[in-house]
């Protein structure tokens, strides 16, 4: 069968991405979601990403991991994921859309999309570093010289040893000035450093916040594919209105010849 597909990044977080909304994709098919990201054997990227029907809003995002396997909110995948729906023509400038996490809002601006993201009000501190869920589960540690860090090492040990098999994704932060860090994280399902992570700066923000590193609302991250601000406001112990903001951006279009 002949797929059409086509290929965004924000910050360089990859996805490949598919208008599923006649269901023509078969979604429990792990192998061909591995191997459609594979960056040898196939399209290549951090993730693939459906685009559906939904009943109470704009189109459906469903959320695949490189390793073939549905998982939890992917936020870089969002913002992807509202520029493709505006280049459809399924949204106009503004719109709701449905995920794993529920509902999200989102703007388009030319290149630049601003996804609200779900309410956080648990943030885990512990000795050395947080724990959050932005809707996807992220480990936040602060370290030294973080470009020399080795994150393939140290975040996989941390993604299995402390989280298990379930597994959690892993920030390594450093702070930059008052209201901005670099961040470089480890995913899980991808098994690797990505060039960002959405929910991962989102939860790097907050996190910094509720550890006093920062008292600003508005956080800016480096990534090593690029800038994303993220604003929220803390109300009784609770984050919420919480935006991740930064370019999303189609690379190219095609087709793929593949055995469904
Ligand atoms: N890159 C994503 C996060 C994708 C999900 C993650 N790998 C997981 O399985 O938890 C983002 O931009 O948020």
């Amino acid at each position: 069968m002949e797929l059409q597909f086509f290929k965004y990044q924000g910050t360089g977080n990859d996805f490949v991405i598919i208008d599923n909304r006649q269901d023509i994709f078969p979604k429990n098919n792990t192998k061909l979601v591995a191997e459609l990201c594979d960056r040898r054997f196939g399209i290549g990227a951090d993730g693939l990403i459906l685009l559906e029907n939904d009943n109470v809003s704009d189109f459906k995002m469903v959320y695949y991991n490189a390793d073939g396997a549905e998982s939890t909110m992917c936020g870089n995948g969002g913002r992807c994921l509202v520029a493709f729906a505006h280049y459809l023509g399924v949204i106009e400038r503004k719109t709701t859309f449905n995920a794993v996490d529920g509902l999200h809002e989102a703007t388009v601006e030319g290149d630049i999309v601003n996804l609200k993201m779900i309410d956080v009000d648990k943030i885990h501190e512990k000795q050395n570093h947080s724990f959050l869920d932005t809707g996807s589960p992220h480990h936040v540690q602060l370290v030294k010289e973080l470009e020399k860090f080795d994150v393939q090492k140290e975040g996989k040990k941390l993604r299995y040893g402390i989280y298990g098999e379930s597994g959690s994704n892993i920030n390594f932060v450093e702070q930059t000035s008052d209201n901005a860090f670099d961040v470089r994280t480890y995913e899980r399902g991808v098994e690797g450093e990505t060039f960002s992570c959405g929910t991962g700066v989102t939860a790097v923000a907050l996190a910094m916040h509720e550890s006093g590193k920062t008292a600003a609302n508005e956080v800016h991250i480096h990534t090593i594919g690029g800038d994303l601000t993220i604003s929220f406001e803390k109300k009784d112990g609770k984050y919420s209105n919480i935006f991740l903001k930064g370019p999303a951006i189609q690379v190219f279009k095609g087709t793929i010849e593949c055995s469904i």
